[in-house]
């Protein structure tokens, strides 16, 4: 039997309005299978984060079809999608949005305290867990604000698993890092994919990072032209 995909898109449109009536997006469809470590490529404004927005359950305005898990997700209440966010999706962006008057601990423990179904002794242990992976777990009682870029970088990615996600989804996570830092980054995934078999779909702008990955969707003008 064929293994259910972690993610899949069918056929989805998307359209803006303003200023112009414009199909950014256009029969987007393809499938993200367990442990996967796939990269989304493709020139500025072609609909990458459009369509990170979508899979990711932020954006309900399209037409098509996404199953997560393969559950059919679209059409789903906001109520619901944030259950499944919060269960299911990991993220990690080009800025970390890490809240800087909270400790680096409890960062990561925030998607844990939306779940809301452990205690915080039980948190804080899985917090620190996190962090170990990372060998950030000395910075644990820091201000996030106390760390350099690439630290706190690394912390959110920590954050991204605090409630084991089936997939991390992250809009150019390198994107505004150095090169070294940019490595560092890049060899997490690359140890999470490989350790962890943790599934990952990752949109960036670096040829490196991407030939790093299992698999790279190339984007063109709001199609998926190579998969
Ligand atoms: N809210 C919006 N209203 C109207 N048009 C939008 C909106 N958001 C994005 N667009 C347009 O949709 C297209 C796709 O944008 P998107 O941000 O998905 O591209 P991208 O591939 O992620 O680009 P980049 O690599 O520069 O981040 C672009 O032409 C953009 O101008």
């Amino acid at each position: 039997m064929q293994e259910t995909p972690v993610l899949e898109a069918q056929k989805v449109n998307k359209y803006f309005f303003s200023p112009d009536k414009t199909q950014v997006l256009k029969e987007v469809t393809f499938q993200v299978t367990r442990g996967e470590f796939v990269s989304i490529m493709g020139k500025s404004g072609c609909g990458k984060s459009t369509l990170l927005y979508i899979l990711s359950t932020m954006d309900t305005d399209y037409e098509g079809k996404l199953l997560i898990d393969g559950e059919v997700i679209s059409g789903k209440s906001p109520s619901y999608l944030s259950k499944i966010r919060n269960e299911k999706i990991g993220f990690v962006f080009q800025f970390h949005y890490l809240l800087n008057e909270f400790s680096v601990l409890e960062n990561v423990m925030i998607p844990g305290l939306k779940l809301n179904k452990k205690s915080q002794p039980e948190l804080e242990h899985i917090a620190m867990e996190k962090l170990k992976i990372f060998d950030m777990q000395d910075h644990a009682l820091k201000k996030a604000n106390q760390l350099s870029g690439g630290q706190k970088q690394r912390v959110a990615i920590a954050r991204s698993l605090m409630n084991d996600p089936l997939i991390i989804m992250g809009d150019e996570p390198t994107g505004n890092l150095d090169k070294r830092n940019s490595d560092i980054v890049f060899n997490i995934f690359k140890e999470l994919a490989k350790e962890f078999k943790q599934t990952m779909l990752i949109v960036t702008h670096d040829p490196e990072f991407a030939a790093g990955t299992d698999r790279i969707i190339e984007m063109e003008d709001g199609y998926i032209i190579k998969q």
